[in-house]
Parts: C-alpha cells; structure tokens; sequence
C-alpha cells in the first residue's frame, strides 16, 4: 500500500473531502431513522455508546482531532472509560478512529479520565491525560503519537516514565480530587506549566500549577494558579489567552505582544456549569487575577447557561481562531438512554474571542456550518404585532439553522424588574407564554407539533430598571429556553433555561440564531453574548412533522429587521474507518523523542 507523503496527503484530504459532500448529500436526502428520532444530523455523537467530556481537539497535519471521554461497553458512564478519536478536515464531517488508548496500565488501569493536547514547538503533539491507577487514585499521564507522520494519529502509546504528577502525604492533594490536565504553556524561561483541576476539604476550589522543563518532570509550584473559596471541585479548567483587539485566536503560549487578557474556565462539579473569568496572567509570579474576581451567583459569567459542560478550547492555527467545544448531557432518564443505546452529544464547535468591552466572551458557530446550508427562507421588516405568532415556512425545521433580529419601539412600555429579580433562570421559569406582559415574550417557537402540544421556546422579555443614581432608564434584556412544552414525555428534565444578554436595546438590536437538530436546540443571543444549550426529546414534533414559529406574546409590537433561516443538510458524523480513501501505513516506528 502506497506511503503517505506531502502530496499523496494532499490528494487524499481533497478525496476525502470529496468523498464527505459527496455522503452528505446523500444522507441529507435520506429519512431520520424513525426508531432514533433523537439522533443528531449535524452534531457529533459516536454511533452509539455513552459520551461526555471532549478531550484534547487539535488541529495536526491540517486534520482536525477531536477525542472523547468514551464508555465502548454501553450507554451509561463507566469509571473504565476510554478515549474515543475522530478525525474531520472541516469540523463538520468525521471520521470515526479506534479509540486512541484504553486503561492498560497501573498508572490508568481503572480509567482513562479528561485531559488536553499540547502541541510541542516542534510541531509533534503530546496528550497529558488523568489515569485512575492501581488505588483507584488520580495521577496525570503522558500519551504520545507511536507515528508522527500519520496525520490522523491513530495510535497513542503511554511512556513508562508514567504517571508524571500524583498525590502523596506531602503535597497533601486528595486522590479523589485531581484531574484534567490543561493544554501546557511555554513560559518566556523555556519551562512548561500546566494547570490541573482540584479542591481542598473545606471546598476551596484549586488550579493546582506544575512547572517542568522536558515535559516528563513535573514540579508542584508552591502557589496554585488561582483558587477560589467555597467553590468546591474543579473539574475540566481551561486556561487561554485572548486578544484585546479582534477576533482572532491567540495561540495557548503566546505572550501577546498586541495586547492579550487570559481566560480562566472551570466546570463546577456542585453546579455542573461551567464558569469563566477574564483576567491577568502575571507572568512573573505565575499567578492569574481575574479582572471582576469569581462571581458566586445566579448570573456569573457561563460559557452555556443551559445543559453544557466540562468544555474546553484549542487554537486553530490555519484559521487564527480559537474553537470551543463543551459536552451536551442527555436530560432523559439513564433508561431511556440505555434503551437508545447511547448518551451525549458535543454542542456544535463555536468560535470564541473576547468582545471589545474586554468584559465578556462571544461565541459564534464555526463558519463551516454554511457548507450544510440548503432550502433558504429570508424575510425583512415584518412587524410581529402584539399577541401574534407568525410560522416560517419552506425550511426542514427540525434540522436547521435560524437568524433573527428583532427591534423594539416603544421601550417605555416595558414593565419594571423587581430588584429581587436576580436570577435570570428563575424568572424565565415563572414566565408562563399565555400570560401577556409589556415587552416580550418575543422570539422562536422551535421543535412545534402541527397542533402545538408540543414546542420550545426561545425568547426574550425586555425590563427597565429604574436607576435612580443618574436618573436614566436602563433596560434588562432577559434570554429564556423554556422546554416544559418540549415533549409529551414528562419523564424528561424540562427545566427552563434563562441569562441576561449585555446589551443596550435603546441603540442594539436583539439578535437571536438557535441551531435546530432533531433532540439539541442551541442558541446565541445579542450575538453570541449569551449561549443557552437545552436538550428536547417530542413526541410529535418529529421530522416532517417539526414546525418553526416566531412569536410575540408581549401587549406591544416588535419589529422583525431580517430573519433568515436555512434547511441543513446531514453532516457525516461517523465516517468510516475503513474508506478506501484514507491511505494507511503499514510501516510504524514507534516514536518518543520528546
Ligand atoms: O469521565 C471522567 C471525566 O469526567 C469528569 C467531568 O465530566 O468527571 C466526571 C465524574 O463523574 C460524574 O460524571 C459522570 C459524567 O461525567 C457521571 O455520569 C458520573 O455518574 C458522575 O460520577 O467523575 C467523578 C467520579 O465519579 C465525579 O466526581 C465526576 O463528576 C472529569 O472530571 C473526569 O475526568
């Protein structure tokens, strides 16, 4: 069988690529398996079997990684679990890949746990990864390619030198509580560091730092990274730079000579959201101060503010972006999901910078997403009247992808916000759609049954707040996902989802773009300020039989500026291993040079 070489890669990622449009549009031409009504078209998902965590996504060889906390035994969790590997050259379509390693050794027996990838200066990738050993405690381990010329990287081996940090009497960390190793960062004295999640006895949440110049040695720092008080177990930290001036993604070790603020993310076990502060890195010190400190209430900064969690970013570096990934957890009950035969979900991959505030993060879909778009629907200046609810017609609602901006008139008739009125999920969660307020509940109506006893619904609701300091009205643009409609099942989580989105509706227009697909309903508000992810299961709104609203169930008119919405095509989320398209080498020269 032929070598891989720079040119015959070449030719292969075009066929492959070829090959990917090619089975997309057969497959978007194809029926939703009526037995899986809730398997997705265009998220990915392994065929079957549980998922959560994704785990090391990279860029290598112009492929893109993604690696998965894997149970290949079912569809519930397992302490066991493994890395599950695909490989895509466009983020949308996969290729499924063996897993890249399992639990084989003490240092991993009982599990292959979260952790990143960190791309060495020279070009070669390296996995630092959670081992459950022997004892059942947490170490952190080392992976690395067996092949680097192999741009799909299909086997991992585990260097003896494992495990390369663990508990012990004297650092006192609790085996229990410590896990999920960063992507390293090279600081300006050659040495690398890397953060891993834990937390103290007393629920002092902790980014335990390690410092190592050859990647094998690893030494505890004295001081954490950063910590909180009473913010419990750390679970999945990410830590990354972003930049002060665009959009474009800053590479992990970049010191930023055009200006850069960190990210600090971590996915709170006690909650099961994931949190993020921007902040300084000081570099000296290696300590990280977060601008605002850690917000411990109803509306701290979330990456998602709906099922969504144990995310983590890689910077793309042939886009100059930086691309989040999160798990998107069942709300079903674990029978449901065993009679399914699998759980879990990736929410789609989102493109994530710093808005020029320098206050809060935006999130967009990752423009490859276009390549799925079929069947267009636009509309412009349609005035949504009071009370009325208009459908969209001409697009395959159940898989789809929705842009909305709306305009509100008359801002004075929005009805005053309770100063109690602190948490934004508490509000949307009172809200009930057939009593009409002031402004809003405006919005769409996804997943609808023909007759409506089923339907999602994404809106917003506008409030003024009366600030008596310098006499001006301020408005709260309040962001609900309300899925108590959203199935005839009422064995599922339904709850509500709601944020607040930072903007100005007196000068900003409210935008809204939710991305449809069969069981997931993602959606971006203010343009990406607010994410809110939720999981629906209907009985009736099924395929065809899926209808798409926009709606205003507030007392006054709202204005819609444009509306877009596209039928998506299928993506091919579990290509074939076997394609005779991806050329193999037999020749494997095991490879540690470190
Ligand atoms: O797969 C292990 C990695 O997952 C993380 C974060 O998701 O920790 C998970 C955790 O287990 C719970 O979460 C499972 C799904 O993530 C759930 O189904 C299971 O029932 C839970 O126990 O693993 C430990 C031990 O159970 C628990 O404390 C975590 O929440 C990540 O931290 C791991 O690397």
């Amino acid at each position: 069988m032929a070598k891989l070489n720079r040119s015959n890669i070449g030719l292969s990622l075009l066929l492959s690529m070829f090959l990917a449009n090619f089975i997309t549009d057969l497959e978007a031409s194809s029926h939703q398996d009526l037995n899986q009504p809730y398997r997705t078209g265009y998220h990915f998902q392994p065929l079957k079997n549980w998922m959560n965590d994704p785990n090391g996504p990279m860029i290598y060889k112009g492929i893109y990684h993604l690696f998965y906390q894997y149970n290949p035994y079912g569809a519930v969790w397992d302490v066991r679990i493994v890395w599950g590997h695909s490989t895509s050259v466009d983020l949308v379509n996969w290729i499924s890949q063996p897993p890249a390693f399992n639990p084989s050794q003490p240092s991993d027996i009982n599990g292959c746990w979260s952790g990143s990838v960190t791309i060495l200066p020279n070009g070669k990738p390296v996995i630092l990864y959670t081992g459950i050993d022997q004892n059942k405690g947490q170490v952190q381990n080392v992976a690395v390619p067996v092949n680097i010329s192999d741009p799909y990287l299909r086997e991992w081996s585990k260097p003896p030198q494992n495990p390369l940090m663990t508990t012990n009497a004297v650092n006192g960390i609790n085996p229990d509580r410590f896990r999920d190793p960063t992507t390293a960062w090279l600081g300006r004295d050659g040495e690398w560091r890397v953060i891993v999640g834990s937390s103290t006895d007393d629920r002092r949440g902790l980014a335990i730092l390690y410092k190592s110049r050859d990647f094998f040695n690893w030494t505890q720092s004295m001081k954490p990274l950063h910590y909180e008080d009473l913010t419990g177990m750390w679970e999945c930290p990410d830590f990354f730079p972003v930049s002060i001036t665009g959009s474009d993604g800053v590479e992990t070790s970049s010191v930023g000579e055009n200006g850069i603020k960190h990210v600090l993310k971590v996915s709170l076990i006690e909650t099961l959201h994931d949190y993020y502060t921007i902040g300084s890195y000081d570099r000296e010190k290696d300590v990280y101060v977060p601008d605002l400190g850690f917000v411990q209430n109803e509306s701290a900064p979330r990456l998602d503010y709906g099922k969504y969690y144990a995310s983590k970013t890689f910077y793309d570096d042939v886009k100059k972006r930086r691309i989040l990934w999160g798990w998107v957890n069942e709300s079903s009950p674990a029978k449901d999901d065993i009679e399914k035969g699998w759980s879990g979900l990736q929410s789609f991959p989102r493109k994530i910078w710093l808005d020029e505030s320098g206050k809060e993060l935006l999130q967009w879909p990752i423009e490859e997403i276009e390549t799925l778009r079929g069947q267009q629907v636009n509309w412009q200046k349609k005035v949504l009247k009071a009370g009325s609810t208009l459908q969209v017609h001409g697009v395959t609602a159940a898989q789809a992808d929705v842009e909305v901006s709306f305009k509100v008139k008359e801002l004075e008739k929005a009805d005053v916000i309770e100063p109690s009125w602190t948490d934004p999920q508490k509000i949307c969660s009172q809200g009930d759609l057939s009593v009409m307020s002031g402004l809003g509940p405006f919005g769409l109506m996804v997943l609808a049954s023909n007759d409506m006893e089923e339907y999602t619904s994404v809106y917003f609701r506008i409030f003024k707040s009366n600030d008596d300091t310098n006499k001006k009205t301020k408005y709260v643009v309040l962001m609900c996902s309300d899925q108590s409609r959203s199935s005839l099942n009422d064995e599922n989580d339904k709850s509500t989802f709601g944020a607040f989105v930072a903007i100005d509706p007196s000068h900003q227009t409210i935008s809204l773009r939710t991305l449809i697909d069969h069981s997931i309903v993602e959606s971006y508000g203010g343009g990406g300020r607010t994410c809110i992810t939720s999981r629906v299961y209907p009985k009736l709104a099924i395929g065809e039989n899926a209808n798409l609203f926009v709606f205003n169930k507030g007392t006054q008119s709202v204005d819609i500026l444009t509306l877009s919405a596209w039928s998506l095509k299928s993506a091919q989320i579990n290509g074939d291993l076997m394609s005779p398209f991806i050329e193999r080498e037999e020749s494997r020269s095991p490879n540690h040079q470190f």
